[in-house]
């Protein structure tokens, strides 16, 4: 005898739907070639959410966050952005609440820090797409960058030549520039690379406070301590692939991670 079949539940019309994701990146492929940088890489980033990307060099960090931004295009999967595609441009992103820091730093010698923190908040205020993310474009450029450069410590040398300053601080200046524009979704890249234990320390601190300030993170990092110490949840990639992820803990405990990762680090 056959059971009666139970009608499927209708869509509730006033259903409020679940908001998307800060980021979603889903089954991203990009070959460059004939190599294979990311196979079908699955990633999510929630609100105030602080995600690690790890991996060994190679492993397909860096053309994560290249794809997130829009400077490698999919071959195929895709990213997504509080919902959207990722925008193409720079300012585009700045629209969207994404800001970004570069292992290299990318600062503007011969210009002041101050200038080089002014250059994204004056962008964000007079570029096509302001207030498009929700409103938080800094309304006056020069009252954000002394804010941001206040919070880290750097007012002092905000009339210094970048150059002329130690690398810590320019990886502050860089981390100023990035939070000027009050981003909803930041991505740093080796944010710890270079420094010690009091300025990694410091820079733990920043990054709970951005969080808790409502902007999501998503890192990529060697540091292993720093990324067990300030990430919610971490990616582990090996050869373009997840092969693992979950809390700090979890991760720490999948022998596969081991075997990619963290043993190599520990030797
Ligand atoms: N523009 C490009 N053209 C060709 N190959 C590239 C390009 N960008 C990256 N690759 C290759 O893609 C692979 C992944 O590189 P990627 O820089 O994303 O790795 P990563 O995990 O960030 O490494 P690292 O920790 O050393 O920064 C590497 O084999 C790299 O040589």
């Amino acid at each position: 005898m056959s059971r009666p079949t139970r009608p499927s539940p209708r869509p509730d019309p006033g259903a409020v739907p679940a908001p998307a994701p800060r980021l979603e990146v889903a089954g991203l492929t990009v070959s460059f070639g004939g190599l294979t940088a990311l196979d079908g890489v699955d990633l999510t980033v929630g609100d105030a959410e602080t995600v690690a990307l790890i991996g060994p060099n190679g492993a397909g960090k860096t053309t994560v966050f290249n794809a997130v931004c829009g400077l490698v295009r999919p071959t195929s999967g895709s990213v997504r952005i509080g919902g959207a595609g990722a925008p193409a441009s720079a300012t585009g992103l700045l629209g969207r609440g994404v800001a970004r820091t570069l292992q290299g730093l990318g600062l503007f010698d011969g210009m002041t820090v101050l200038e080089n923190v002014l250059v994204p908040a004056t962008a964000a205020r007079v570029g096509p797409r302001r207030g498009a993310r929700g409103g938080a474009a800094p309304s006056e450029p020069r009252a954000a960058a002394d804010a941001v450069l206040e919070r880290l410590g750097l007012l002092d040398v905000a009339g210094t030549p970048v150059e002329a300053l130690p690398y810590p601080d320019r990886k502050r200046v860089a981390l100023a520039r990035a939070l000027v524009t009050r981003p909803r979704l930041l991505l740093l890249d080796e944010p710890a690379g270079g420094l010690g234990a009091e300025d990694i320390a410091a820079l733990a601190g920043t990054v709970r406070d951005v969080v808790a300030g409502g902007c999501s993170v998503l890192l990529v990092e060697h540091h292993v301590d720093f990324v067990m110490d300030v990430a919610d949840r971490v990616v582990v990639l090996d050869f373009g692939r997840v092969v693992a992820s979950g809390t700090p803990d979890q991760v720490r405990a999948d022998p596969a991670v081991e075997a990619a990762y963290l043993g190599l680090v520990a030797a």
